[in-house]
C-alpha cells in the first residue's frame, strides 16, 4: 500500500522554540514550533497499569523528562503535559484474575506504584494525568463522532470498528505502509481484516460499560484520542512515546482524531524514543520476555541520577544497552562531577591550594561550554554532546585546580582535611553557643550561668590560638563561626598570577 509519510506535512503557526528536533512524521528533523511559548500542548502515552514498572519504561519516560526540561528551562517554553493510564485492558483483566483480585484494584494498585517510581527517578509529573476509566462517557461521545463521520461502523455483536479504508492513502502519516490483515480469528465481525476496534462487546465476565452499542469497554487507542482532544482540542503541538507506540497506535491515534476533528493534521510532532535492550540481546526489555529489571530493583544498587546521566549520554532516539559496566560509567561520571564542584567551592572559599589559576581562560572556556551545550540541545535534544561539553570543561577546570591540590598542612587527603576542620569548627560552635546561652530568668541566675560555663569559653579561644599555628583561622559572627585558610588566601584569590 502507498501511505501517507511526510507527505505535506503543514509547518505549524505559533512560537518557533529554536530547537530543530526529529519529528517521526516527516522522517527529518523540523523546527520545532509550537502554538503558544507560554503553555505548549504535549501528549504522552502513559503506562498500562498491570505489573511493576522497568528500566524500560523508566528509560522512555527520563529521556522525555529530560527533553521536557530542556525544552523548559533553555529554550523557555512553559509545557503543559498530559498523560494517559491504561486502566483498563486485556492483560489487566488476565493479571486481576491470575491474582483474583478486581482489576480495579489492580490498577489503582499499580498506577500508585509507577507513580513512586516515577518520583523516585525524579521524573516530574505531567501536568494532568487522566485515567481510562475516569473518561468513559467522553470515549463513548468521541466514538459516535467518528461514526458520524462515516469512518467507523458498530456490529451485531456488539463491536465498533474504525474503517481503515474509508480513510484511503491518508493513513500511514508514521510508517508509510498500511496494515496487511493480522492473523484475526475466523469468527472476526470486521468488515476488513486491518480495521481496528474503537469499543470492544464485552466477554463474559468482564468488567463493562453501557453504551449505545451494548455493553463493552473502549479499545486501546480510542482512549489516547479521547484524553488529548478533551484536555487540548483539536490541536497538539508534540506527542511522545516509545517506538514501538508509533505502529499501530499513535498511527491510530492520528486517524482517529483526523476524523474526528475533519483536521489536516492534529499532531505536529511526534517523537520516539529508543528502546532499552539487555546487552547483546536483539529483544528490548520487556515484561512479557521476562527479561525485565524493575526499577526497584534497580534503585537498590545504583541512585536516579545515575541512571539519568546513563539516559543523557545516548541521544534519545537510538536503542540502549543496559549492562552494569555502562552504569558505572555513568557513575564514575557522576562522582568525576561532584568531586569538581567540591574542589571549585574549596577553590573559592580559599581552602584549597593550588598553582595559579588562569581565571581569564577558565571565564572563556565557561562561555564556550554554555555555548556548546545550547547549541547540542537545539540540535534534537543532544545530550550526548551536551554531557561532553561539560566533562570538557571539567577536565580544563580539574586540570588548574589539580595543580598542587593541598591543604596546607600535611599530606592527608584534602577532602578529608577538610571535613575534620569542618567538624571540629562546628562542635566548636555548639560548645561556645551553650556557654554564651541565657536561658536564665533573673539577670542574676544568667550571670552566675555564664560566670559557671566560662572555662568552655575559655577552651574556645584556646583552640582558636591553637588552630592559627596549623594556618586555620577562624571567625567568630554573631551566630555562627566561620574558617579559612591562611596566608595562601590572598596567592590563591589573585587571577592569572
Ligand atoms: N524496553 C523498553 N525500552 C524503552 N521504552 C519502553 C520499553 N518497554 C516499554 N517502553 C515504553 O514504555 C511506555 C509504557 O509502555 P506500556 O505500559 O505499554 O508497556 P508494555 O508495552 O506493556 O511493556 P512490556 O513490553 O514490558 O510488556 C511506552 O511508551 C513504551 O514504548
Ligand atoms: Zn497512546
Amino acid at each position: 500500500a502507498s501511505g501517507a509519510r511526510g507527505q505535506g506535512w503543514l509547518r505549524p503557526a505559533g512560537h518557533d522554540t529554536g530547537v530543530m528536533v526529529y519529528n517521526s512524521l516527516t522522517r527529518r528533523k523540523d523546527p520545532l514550533i509550537v502554538g503558544r511559548a507560554d503553555a505548549a500542548s504535549w501528549y504522552s502515552c502513559g503506562p498500562t497499569v498491570y505489573d511493576h514498572a522497568h528500566l524500560g519504561h523508566a528509560c522512555s519516560y527520563v529521556r522525555f523528562d529530560i527533553i521536557r526540561r530542556i525544552l523548559t528551562r533553555i529554550f523557555g517554553c512553559n509545557i503543559i503535559m498530559v498523560m494517559g493510564i491504561t486502566d483498563v485492558d486485556d492483560k489487566i483483566i488476565k493479571r486481576a484474575r491470575e491474582m483474583n483480585v478486581s482489576p480495579t484494584s489492580l490498577a489503582s494498585l499499580y498506577e500508585e506504584d509507577f507513580k513512586q517510581d516515577m518520583a523516585a527517578l525524579k521524573v516530574l509529573p505531567p501536568t494532568v494525568y487522566l485515567r481510562v476509566t475516569e473518561t468513559i462517557p467522553q470515549i463513548i461521545s468521541f466514538i459516535e463522532g467518528v461514526i458520524a463521520k462515516g469512518h467507523a461502523y458498530p456490529t451485531a455483536k456488539g463491536n465498533v470498528y474504525f474503517d481503515l479504508r474509508s480513510r484511503g492513502d491518508k493513513y500511514g502519516k508514521l510508517v508509510g505502509v498500511a496494515p496487511g490483515p493480522v492473523g484475526e480469528p475466523v469468527d472476526s465481525d470486521k468488515r476488513h481484516a486491518s480495521d481496528f476496534a474503537l469499543w470492544k462487546a464485552a466477554k463474559p465476565q468482564e468488567m463493562f460499560w453501557a453504551s449505545p452499542w451494548g455493553n463493552g469497554r473502549p479499545g486501546w487507542h480510542i482512549e489516547c484520542s479521547t484524553i488529548s482532544s478533551l484536555v487540548f482540542g483539536s490541536q497538539l503541538d508534540i506527542h511522545s512515546g516509545g517506538i514501538d507506540l508509533a505502529f499501530p497506535h499513535h498511527e491510530n491515534e492520528i486517524a482517529q482524531c483526523e476524523v474526528f476533528h475533519q483536521c489536516e493534521q492534529w499532531g505536529n510532532y511526534f517523537l520516539h524514543s529508543g528502546h532499552l535492550h539487555v546487552k547483546g540481546k536483539e529483544e528490548k526489555m520487556s515484561k512479557s520476555l521476562k527479561n525485565y529489571i524493575t526499577i526497584k530493583d534497580f534503585l537498590k544498587t545504583f541512585s536516579a541520577d545515575v541512571f539519568r546521566l546513563f539516559c543523557m549520554r545516548s541521544s534519545y532516539r537510538s536503542a540502549i544497552d543496559y549492562s552494569d559496566g555502562t552504569m558505572l560509567e555513568a557513575k564514575h561520571l557522576l562522582l568525576a562531577t561532584a568531586a569538581f564542584v567540591e574542589d571549585a567551592r574549596a577553590y573559592m572559599k580559599g581552602q584549597l591550594v593550588c598553582g595559579p589559576v588562569r581565571e581569564d581562560v577558565l571565564w572563556e572556556r565557561l562561555s564556550h561550554t554554555k555555548g556548546a551545550v545550547k547549541a547540542a540541545l537545539a540540535d534534537d535534544f543532544n545530550t550526548p554532546g551536551a554531557v561532553d561539553a561539560v566533562m570538557d570543561l571539567i577536565h580544563h577546570g580539574n586540570r588548574q585546580l589539580k595543580a598542587v591540590t593541598k591543604f596546607v598542612s600535611g599530606d592527608s587527603s584534602s577532602a578529608t582535611l577538610h571535613s575534620v576542620v569542618e567538624e571540629l569548627v562546628r562542635f566548636r560552635l555548639k560548645v561556645r553557643q551553650f556557654a554564651l546561652a541565657t536561658g536564665e530568668a533573673t539577670r542574676e541566675a544568667r550571670r552566675q550561668q555564664l560566670l559557671e560555663r566560662q572555662p568552655l569559653l575559655e577552651a574556645c579561644d584556646a583552640l582558636r590560638r591553637d588552630l592559627v599555628a596549623h594556618g586555620i583561622s577562624i571567625k567568630d559572627r554573631s551566630s555562627t563561626s566561620t574558617w579559612e585558610l591562611l596566608g595562601q588566601r590572598a596567592e590563591n584569590h589573585k587571577p592569572g598570577s
